[in-house]
């Protein structure tokens, strides 16, 4: 199989009938223009910035409570300015399929590894959201309030957010698995008025309780009005801290009280995320109700085909965007079907299990375990069938021609495999699905409608080659805000530094004739040996095909002004790295890659380090193997051990810049 084959073709059924056919059949009824082809509607989206989003917002069915005085007022970026004068709000969008009969719908069904599962409906749903918005509103938690939640991916998290966004509160959640330490580092700068806390969860078939450790952080938020505390773990207590609730408690004290659905400014914050602090605290980025709405209207239903009926699950934490992506499945009137825990607990089958069993016709993962899966020799299709699944999402790090082979080998056929890429910054994507093109080996299938994205050289050109992944026109999730960046320095440093007015997203990317997308990897790890830009992606694309590696990380080691490539290998057996698979490694990125590719040290490593949202961490290990006394933030790894071995193992091979 070649890179770029086509390995799946957009059915008729998809090609008449999918949101995106509808979508085109009602521009041309609209008289807004007839395009013959994918490729003539992302134009025009992105000359007509205006009319796109527009249309967007009424094909979608999206709501205010007043119209926008025009769609863009200043549009220069950053500070471009969506939907002035729109009055909305953006929790009664996500809640607007339970109206009526819709109240009968199922909106959420939860498996957890610490319970039975449980369902919702769209009445419960908002029923629970108007019980906790009264209950948060009588502690005195009201509009512009941070409300955050250290959570497991369930019902609670839903409703909290809903409540919160519902009277005008500003949401930003934590994954429990974070260290109390990586938890203050970001809501310690946010200072919530209202916590909503698990006192424990589980993963892979183990049981944590944290409640003494969330107990301390709590004293530690100082500004904190109320505390709601879930039994995750139903055998413990809840949270003894002042001023705590327990989530049953609340609700009863709300209870008769329909959401409010305050409505407010397009810009007005709904959520706060954070990038992920490898190198010191993480940013807080601000994003807005409108431009997130929008977005993720025209990503989830016109490039993820969702429709009311359709059954969503993501694997993803609270402490990801993935989550808040997710979220917005309840936009186009889905069942959202989450599931906390790990996806590899008892087994890789529980993910792909539970899709059977809860109809998913939309599943989203990361590329990571889909390379998992692959490793395993799972055959999914084969062992559960499957055949209701029409969408699978892919993200988190650029996913390999060969996990697309495992796909379309290993799950059923008519299945869209849609690669996605984007991050926290714009709480979505710039490259991803369409139901309208083929998928092909290797590639994510196109720039999103709206997004004017290229690949730009270190000149500032655009290059039909490798280079800079950057947005030239403003896109409405960009964020409208960092925290506390009152003059908007830091949100200027963060995106528009590298190339003036025009928004550098920080992945090295290569666009194809066809009009998709392959990422190499982040463009700040890329690599120079000998003045040759390589992406890093591009090694491990050759090095984990290895059956004897179980993982791996490469980065450059400045020597006399130079780089050389310094690779990190976990070995997948006891076999360990010798000579003989040093040089089979070797062989392979040199045929797969280019003889440029090959690095100039080999180190085993017991573990490789990784961000809590699943990413490699290049640029710590780069910072230790170039002098760095120590990496910046530990709290912000999944498994910071890593790090320090990673050390004594390149301090054994001789690697490490002598000490002062
Ligand atoms: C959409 C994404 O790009 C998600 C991520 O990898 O963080």
């Amino acid at each position: 199989m070649q890179q770029h084959d086509i390995l799946w073709t957009p059915p008729p059924a998809l090609r008449e009938h999918s949101q995106l056919a509808r979508y085109l059949a009602w521009l041309e009824a609209r008289g807004l223009g007839t395009f013959a082809d994918y490729q003539a509607l992302h134009r025009w989206s992105i000359t007509e910035l205006e009319p796109f989003w527009q249309s967007v917002w009424d094909f979608c069915g999206l709501r205010c409570v007043v119209p926008a005085e025009r769609v863009l007022g200043r549009r220069e970026m950053p500070g471009a300015e969506w939907f002035p004068g729109m009055r909305l709000n953006f929790a009664a969008n996500l809640l607007r399929h339970g109206e009526g009969e819709g109240a009968s719908r199922e909106a959420v069904v939860c498996h957890r590894e610490t319970g039975p599962e449980a369902r919702y409906s769209y009445g419960q749903l908002r029923r629970d959201v108007g019980a906790l918005e009264a209950f948060f509103r009588r502690q005195g938690i009201g509009c512009g309030d941070r409300v955050a939640g250290v959570v497991t991916n369930g019902y609670e998290a839903l409703v909290a957010m809903l409540a919160a966004t519902s009277m005008g509160a500003v949401w930003s959640s934590a994954s429990p698995d974070f260290g109390a330490g990586a938890i203050l580092d970001r809501f310690g700068q946010i200072a919530p008025s209202a916590l909503v806390l698990v006192n424990g969860y589980g993963y892979g078939g183990k049981r944590f309780d944290r409640r003494g450790e969330f107990a301390a952080m709590v004293s530690a938020l100082p500004g904190l009005r109320c505390v709601v505390s879930i039994r995750q773990l139903p055998e413990l207590g809840h949270i003894e801290a002042e001023g705590v609730t327990g989530w049953d408690q609340a609700l009863a004290q709300g209870e008769g009280n329909a959401p409010s659905f305050t409505p407010l400014p397009a810009d007005h914050p709904v959520y706060i995320l954070y990038s992920s602090g490898t190198t010191g605290k993480p940013k807080c980025i601000v994003h807005g109700a409108a431009g997130i709405l929008v977005n993720h209207a025209k990503e989830l239903i016109l490039h993820g085909d969702l429709a009311c009926g359709d059954r969503f699950m993501y694997f993803t934490t609270c402490g990801w965007m993935m989550w808040n992506w997710q979220a917005s499945a309840l936009l186009a009137g889905a069942t959202v079907i989450t599931v906390d825990g790990s996806p590899g607990h008892p087994d890789l089958h529980r993910l792909w299990e539970l899709a059977v069993q809860e109809r998913v016709t939309h599943l989203g993962t990361s590329a990571r375990f889909l390379a998992g899966c692959r490793k395993e020799g799972l055959a999914p299709g084969q062992r559960f069938g499957l055949e209701r699944l029409r969408l699978l999402f892919s993200t988190g790090s650029p996913l390999l021609p060969e996990d697309y082979d495992w796909v379309y080998r290993a799950l059923p056929g008519q299945l869209l495999l849609g690669s996605i890429a984007g991050g926290t910054d714009i709480c979505g994507c710039f490259v991803g699905a369409c139901p309208l093109l083929p998928v092909r080996r290797g590639e994510i299938q196109c720039r999103l409608l709206g997004v004017d994205a290229v690949a730009m050289d270190e000149q500032g050109a655009v290059t039909d080659g490798r280079g800079e992944l950057v947005c030239r026109q403003p896109l409405p999730s960009m964020p409208v805000a960092f925290w506390q960046d009152d003059d908007g320095q830091r949100y200027r440093a963060a995106y528009f530094e590298t190339f003036a007015g025009v928004w550098a997203h920080g992945d090295f990317v290569a666009f194809t004739e066809s009009g998709g997308a392959v990422i190499y990897g982040r463009s700040d790890a890329t690599l120079n040996p000998g003045g040759v830009r390589i992406g890093t992606a591009e090694i491990y694309r050759q090095v984990e095909l290895e059956p004897m590696v179980r993982d791996c990380l490469v980065v450059g080691r400045q020597v006399d002004g130079d780089v050389e490539l310094v690779l990190l290998v976990v070995p997948a057996d006891a076999g360990g790295l010798d000579e003989a698979r040093r040089q089979a490694l070797c062989r392979r990125i040199r045929t797969g890659a280019s003889p440029r590719h090959v690095p100039r040290h080999i180190v085993a490593v017991p573990d490789i380090p990784y961000t809590r949202s699943g990413k490699k961490v290049e640029l710590a290990v780069a910072r230790l193997l170039n002098g760095a006394a120590r990496a910046d933030n530990h709290d912000a790894l999944a498994n910071p051990r890593a790090l320090e071995q990673i050390r004594d193992c390149l301090a054994q091979a001789g690697l490490l810049p002598a000490a002062g």
